[in-house]
Formats: structure tokens, C-alpha cells, sequence
């Protein structure tokens, strides 16, 4: 299989962009932008996904009276996603580089329409050579409905955009083997489809980000299954973008594969990468665009099926397999044809979600009979 890198999705941490006071740092801004001018100029498609506006808001206003998380959370981010994308369209403009803000929330990616709505604009967006740059709408996003960080929202425009690459930058090299404290520790620099990193996984998190590690490697792991490389690097650090990206050129080089990174590069600047970072494998799957859709929309599941253990072992194993009548042992919920489903094992385990080809009460009429039409069709299947 050839892969080379021609549209990959960056995102920026809260903490690559501001310093411990708080304030935006736009010293690292500009080294960022640079070299995501210098990779554009390249004839790589980037969408970045830039976090920021609360962190931004904060140093710019001082409230009147006390606020509570949510109030705090609208004041700050309305008045500091103008300041972050205004700062993005000077820095970019120096480079003669056009720049269109995207602003979203979870809801934009709970049915087709809206998401393939999404997929329009910034593929219009990229196909005119403009760099979307997107950012959760956290000024009107209810927070029950927010996505956990920016990681999950990067991890569904990487796949909603079919980029080849997710680059997630935050303070840290990568995914520390232990206590990234711990002057033992290691970065873990490649991981594998089956690897199990909670026990490395600390709870803490950087000063001014809102999931931590664990959304990064969970975020990172499902990603990587649908085909698409993953990477968690150090923005903090000089000319890190370029140089993942030479480092994963010469990797693919090795491999036999092309890919574009700088017109001028001299081939015998190009060895390899002393740099830390963690790399997952994508897998070597191909995941349909509508089944990347499904994947990632777990959390707008309006109903449960739960299947035997022969249904179980079909769906794990080589073959495609439907969610047949036969089946289903017990349907859970009020769904409507087209709805998403979680689909449930016979230990009651969560092991994936589809796409309902009916609704729950024409499912709970077939349940269990041999010879109906499947309840969830492969094509619409994602099974974890
Ligand atoms: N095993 C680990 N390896 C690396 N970082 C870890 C690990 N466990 C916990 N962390 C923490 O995760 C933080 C990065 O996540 P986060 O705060 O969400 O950053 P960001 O704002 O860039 O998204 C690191 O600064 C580190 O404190
Ligand atoms: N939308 C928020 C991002 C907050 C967030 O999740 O940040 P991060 O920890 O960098 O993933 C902002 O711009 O401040």
C-alpha cells in the first residue's frame, strides 16, 4: 500500500500556546506557523486544530464579580478566540497563507447531513488553499454535551477529513513508559494496534488542558485503527513539525513509499530523527468514510441491541458479518431507522456501534427469528 502524507491534521494544545502566567505566547505561535507554512508551501493540505481561547480570554479580561466554570468558560473564550485567530491571520498573512476560523460543537457531528455539511466546508476550504483553523464553539457548547478536549474534536476532523496524519502537539515529548516525572521514564516512541497503556497513563494533567493523557491516548488509539498515523510530540520544541515530517518521510522512503514534505530538501540533512515523540501504527485496514462516521458517533447512540455468543464470535471474527434478528437477544431503547446503536456482547460489554436499518419496534418484532433482514448492516457496522 503507498501512503504518503498530503493532508494531515495538526492540534495545538492549550499549553503549547501560552506561557505559566497564562498569557498567549506568541513566540511559539509564530515558530508554529512557520513551519506549518513552510509544510503548506510544501504542497501538504493542513487543517489545524487550535486550542487556546480560553486560555487567551483569561489574561485579557478581569470580571467584575466571581463566576462560576460555565460563565467563566464563555466570557474568556469569546474574548479570546477573536484574539487567537486574529493572531493566526497576521502570522499566516505574512506568509501570503489565507486562513478561515471553523467553530464547532458536538451536535455538528451527531447525524450525516450535519457532519458531511462540515466535511464540505473545509474541504472547499483546502481545495482554495485556505488553512482551516478549528476550535470547539465553547461559547455557546452546553457542557454536558462538550467534547472531553480538543484531542476528540482533532481525532474527528482527522478522520472526518481523511487525513493521512493527526499530529497531536502538547508540552510533553509523548506517552512516558512511567511517571513522565520520573527520570526513568521513557518516551514509548512506537505503539502497536493490541498495546495496553493504562497502567502508564498518570490522572494528571498540564495546568491549562482539560482531559489530559488519557483522551490523547485513547483519542490516538482509535484513530490509528481507522488507517491514519497518530502522532504526540513536543510543540515546545524547535522545528518539530518539519522534523516529524522528515522523520516519517524517511521512514516511508525505507518502506518504499513516497512522500512530499519541502521541495529544496537536501537528501543528506535527512537523518533520522534523534527527537522523541510516540507514533501509533495505523492500521493497515482501509475504514470506509461512513464507518469512520459511525465510529466516533458512540456518544448520540439512542438504543442498545444485545447479541449472543454466536453472534459475538461471528462480528470478531474475518468475515463481514451483519447484525441479523437471529441474533439479538434484547433490544434497549426508542430508536428510529438511521439512528446509531450501541451494540452490546453477550457479557454486556459495549463492543461497537452501527447504523439501524429499522426502528426499535420493527427490531424487537424480528428479534430472535431466523431469515429477516439485518437489524445493522456491515457497511454501516463499526466493531472496536
Ligand atoms: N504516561 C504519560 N506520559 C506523558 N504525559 C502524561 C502521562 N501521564 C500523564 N501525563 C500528563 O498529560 C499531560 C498532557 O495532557 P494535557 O494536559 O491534556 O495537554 P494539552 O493541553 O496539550 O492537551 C502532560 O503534561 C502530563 O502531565
Ligand atoms: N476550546 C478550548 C480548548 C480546551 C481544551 O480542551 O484544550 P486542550 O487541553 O488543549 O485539548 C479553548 O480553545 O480554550
Amino acid at each position: 500500500m503507498g501512503i504518503d502524507f498530503n493532508r494531515i491534521a495538526i492540534k495545538i494544545g492549550s499549553n503549547v500556546l501560552t506561557r505559566r502566567d497564562g498569557t498567549l505566547d506568541i513566540t511559539r505561535m509564530s515558530a508554529l506557523v512557520d513551519q506549518i507554512a513552510e509544510l503548506h508551501k510544501a504542497g501538504i493540505e493542513i487543517i489545524l486544530v487550535s486550542s487556546g481561547a480560553v486560555a487567551s480570554g483569561r489574561s485579557e479580561v478581569c470580571p467584575a464579580k466571581k463566576l462560576d466554570s460555565v460563565d467563566q468558560r464563555q466570557l474568556f473564550s469569546a474574548v479570546g478566540q477573536a484574539k487567537l485567530i486574529n493572531r493566526y491571520y497576521e502570522l499566516f498573512r505574512e506568509h501570503g497563507i489565507s486562513v478561515g476560523q471553523v467553530l464547532t460543537m458536538k451536535e455538528n457531528f451527531s447525524t450525516r447531513r450535519h457532519y458531511l455539511n462540515q466535511k464540505n466546508c473545509m474541504t472547499v476550504m483546502l481545495e482554495n488553499g485556505v488553512i482551516p483553523i478549528v476550535n470547539e464553539n465553547d461559547t455557546i457548547s452546553v457542557s454536558e454535551l462538550m467534547f472531553t478536549d480538543n484531542d476528540e474534536l482533532s481525532g474527528l476532523i482527522a478522520s472526518m477529513m481523511d487525513a493521512q496524519a493527526l499530529i497531536i502537539l502538547s508540552n510533553i515529548d509523548g506517552i512516558y513508559d512511567g511517571s513522565p516525572t520520573d527520570p526513568g521514564s521513557r518516551v514509548i516512541r512506537e505503539i502497536g494496534q493490541d498495546k495496553d497503556l493504562s497502567s502508564y497513563i498518570q490522572t494528571s494533567k498540564s495546568s491549562f488542558g482539560r482531559g489530559g493523557m488519557l483522551t490523547k491516548t485513547n483519542i490516538a488509539r482509535k484513530v490509528a485503527d481507522e488507517g491514519i498515523t497518530v502522532i504526540i510530540a513536543n510543540g515546545k520544541r524547535d522545528n518539530i513539525l518539519v522534523e516529524i515530517m522528515k522523520n516519517e518521510r524517511l521512514r516511508m522512503k525505507d518502506k518504499g513509499w513516497d512522500c512530499p514534505i519541502t521541495p529544496d530538501d537536501n537528501p543528506s540533512s535527512l537523518i533520522p530523527n534523534p527527537l522523541n515523540y510516540t507514533r501509533f501504527i495505523p492500521s493497515p485496514e482501509p475504514v470506509s468514510s461512513i464507518k469512520k462516521w459511525i465510529a466516533h458517533s458512540e456518544g448520540f447512540a439512542k438504543g442498545e441491541l444485545h447479541i449472543n455468543h454466536r453472534a459475538t464470535e461471528l462480528l470478531f471474527s474475518d468475515k463481514a458479518v451483519s447484525i441479523l434478528p437471529v441474533g439479538i437477544t434484547d433490544i434497549i431503547g426508542e430508536f428510529e431507522k438511521d439512528d446509531i446503536v450501541r451494540i452490546i456482547d453477550f457479557n454486556g460489554k459495549p463492543i461497537g456501534v452501527g447504523k439501524a436499518n429499522c426502528d426499535s419496534s420493527q427490531a424487537r418484532e424480528t428479534m430472535g427469528k431466523h431469515g429477516k433482514k439485518s437489524v445493522v448492516h456491515y457497511d454501516y457496522l463499526y466493531i472496536e
